[in-house]
């Protein structure tokens, strides 16, 4: 054995990293160089060297040992180099085998640089507390890891038995070169267990999915098929928006847009568009590209999920759990949260299941266009590893039909029936007030206007129309279009109507269903949006009553009426193609059209009761 560097205690990991730069085999254990021919040999002495020492070792140590040495990348490393632990390998082989540790070496090494980490926990989150010595974590694992709620899915070490012996402790190879944590836990009804290995000479810890003892039944899940924890996935390489690369950029903004958010401030300079092109094209960290950060650097320690992570005793679940009840405590109360990457509002909240951290998903789409990791902490991340995250909101409905197929004579209804659930989307409007609409005034004022008189409630029902809209004129209208301000708009019947994001938001701060009036433009124009709502179509049962109910309604001229009329076939024919609506339900007679709608939305009327209680 010619050693070379052996002064363990002096090798910085800039100089590891140096001798991994020759490609120079060294000996992962003692660091060591060696000869190609001379691999096998030594590793076997080392083997040797550690069975000494677990013969000298306490009883806790012995069990970690007695299954056979672990299968970390050391012992992968053994079982390449030797095909047969009698025979020296030949010379041929010997340079196959040289090669081969090489390349290890050099994976190893570039994978070390890439992530240009010192001391990686292994949930891939940089570990708080630098790493002094080695003994210190004799007792228990390491603080880092065994408080981490993110360590739980990392591993992806499943045992299969139950009755699998517990190693509930740390195994360590004092002394020698190589230390293993192992803890074992449930957490999403499996168990599982922690495992981190420690070569010496890098001075940390080191991100291993380490096969555990040889014959023992645990699986090692390295392909990471996720679908038992978190279900299929979602989304794929297709719904990558792609990079388009030639967008405004303005880094220095950006960062200092995403300091403001995570110092706690919301103010954006930037429209939404602006933002999330803007960031588009570089989805590198927000918790700073490590070295350029303004802020303070972001770790999943200190970022928002880790917060609860205090008690290591809260399982990883019970962490989320608790954290979406904050995030809707906070939802109700109206202070929402914005996402880090386009500094709007979440519509749909996406998060991976690789590192948690939550944006929406138009900015993780675009993001994973450019680069495939997480934009705050550079976790490498595919589509596949994308979760659409349910604030249990109620969703949306989106209500549409012909002008008269009795929309909202439904919906005055059901609001009366479930006060307090239901709350209308004010929408925008070009055309003029009917006689007894007001500017603004929509059916979510209906608990004010309760509030604020005597009148009995059917009297304020008949005098609240849920058509009251904005009024504007077409240039202020346009203008906010232009500003990106609306979800949809659509031109109808000679006018202009649209739905705004803040008169959604408006309602969904109040954590009530929001109820959208549109056209069959509007439903269109909403599909290509996340907002994600329950498509319901009313329709009348023919064309005739239709026109008589418009006609008997008295608000529309001839011309008006003709242009509803001509829209109502166009809508008529579109609701029958499968896939547009949820529930298409013919309004004949109204109590049974009002019964089908209230069988539709039982369950978001449940969540909102059940929130308020
Ligand atoms: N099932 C029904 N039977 C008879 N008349 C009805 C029925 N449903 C609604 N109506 C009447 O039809 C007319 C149109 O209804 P409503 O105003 O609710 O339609 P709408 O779909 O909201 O129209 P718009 O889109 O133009 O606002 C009203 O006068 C209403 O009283
Ligand atoms: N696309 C949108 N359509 C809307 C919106 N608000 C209402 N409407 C639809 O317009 C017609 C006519 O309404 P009316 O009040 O003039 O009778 C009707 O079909 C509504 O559903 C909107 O914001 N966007």
């Amino acid at each position: 054995m010619r050693r070379v560097h052996n002064d363990k205690a002096s090798v910085s990991p800039g100089k590891v990293k140096g001798l991994y730069d020759t490609q120079t085999p060294m000996c992962p254990i003692c660091h060591a160089v060696l000869r190609p021919g001379e691999l096998q040999e030594h590793m076997e002495q080392e083997m040797e060297r550690l069975m000494q020492l677990h013969n000298s070792q306490g009883p806790a140590q012995k069990e970690c040992l007695a299954a056979g040495p672990p299968k970390s990348l050391f012992s992968m490393h053994i079982k390449r180099e030797g095909s047969s632990s009698a025979s020296s390998p030949r010379p041929a082989d010997e340079a196959v085998h040289s090669d081969r540790y090489q390349t290890f070496l050099r994976v190893r090494a570039n994978r070390q640089t890439r992530l240009n980490v010192k001391e990686l926990c292994w949930c891939r989150c940089y570990a708080k507390q630098k790493v002094k010595s080695v003994h210190v974590w004799t007792d228990y694992g390491f603080p880092h890891v065994s408080s981490c709620p993110l360590s739980a899915r990392i591993g992806k070490l499943k045992r299969r038995k139950a009755e699998e012996d517990q190693r509930d402790g740390v195994c360590v190879v004092e002394n020698g070169s190589m230390l293993s944590a192992g803890r074992e836990f449930e957490w999403a009804e499996q168990r599982r267990i922690q495992m981190v290995s420690v070569l010496r000479g890098f001075r940390g810890l080191v991100s291993s999915t380490l096969k555990e003892h040889q014959d023992s039944d645990v699986d090692l899940d390295v392909d990471g098929d996720d679908t038992l924890e978190y279900g299929k996935a979602q989304y794929t390489e297709a719904d990558v928006i792609p990079c388009s690369g030639n967008e405004p950029r303005d880094a220095e903004e950006r960062q200092a847009l995403r300091g403001a958010v995570l110092n706690g401030e919301t103010v954006s300079r930037l429209s939404p568009e602006q933002t999330k092109s803007a960031n588009s094209e570089d989805p590198t960290t927000s918790n700073g590209d490590n070295n350029t950060s303004t802020t303070s650097p972001r770790t999943c320690k200190n970022s928002e999920l880790e917060v609860l992570s205090d008690d290591p005793s809260l399982n990883t679940l019970e962490a989320l759990k608790t954290r979406i009840r904050d995030l809707e405590k906070q939802f109700t109360r109206g202070d929402r949260f914005k996402c880090l990457i386009c500094m709007d509002s979440y519509t749909v909240p996406l998060t991976s299941i690789q590192c948690w951290h939550v944006h929406c998903e138009e900015c993780w789409l675009r993001t994973l266009g450019a680069k495939k990791l997480c934009p705050q902490c550079n976790t490498i991340t595919s589509p596949g590893d994308l979760r659409r995250v349910e604030m249990s909101g109620p969703r949306p409905v989106v209500l549409s039909g012909p002008s008269g197929a009795g929309k909202s004579t439904l919906l005055k209804r059901l609001m009366k029936e479930y006060e307090g659930v239901f709350g209308f989307s004010v929408s925008h409007t070009t055309r003029n007030p009917r006689p007894g609409e007001e500017d603004g005034k929509g059916l979510n004022c209906l608990p004010m206007l309760l509030g604020a008189t005597l009148l009995p409630v059917a009297d304020i029902l008949s005098s609240v129309s849920s058509e009251d809209y904005h009024f504007v004129t077409r240039e202020s209208m346009q203008e906010g279009i232009d500003k990106g301000e609306f979800i949809e708009n659509a031109e109808f019947s000679g006018n202009m109507y649209g739905t705004s994001k803040s008169s959604i938001e408006d309602v969904q701060a109040q954590n009530l269903i929001c109820i959208l009036d549109v056209d069959i433009q509007g439903v269109q124009n909403i599909k290509k949006t996340d907002l994600n709502p329950i498509y319901i179509s009313i329709q009348p049962p023919s064309m005739e009553i239709l026109e008589k109910r418009l006609r008997d309604r008295q608000t529309e001229t001839e011309d008006s009426l003709q242009k509803r009329l001509e829209a109502a076939r166009i809508d008529m024919e579109l609701s029958k193609e499968p896939g547009v609506f949820d529930i298409v339900i013919i309004n004949d007679d109204l109590e049974g059209a009002y019964e089908k709608l209230k069988s539709v939305l039982v369950e978001e009327i449940q969540k909102v009761q059940d929130a308020k209680k």
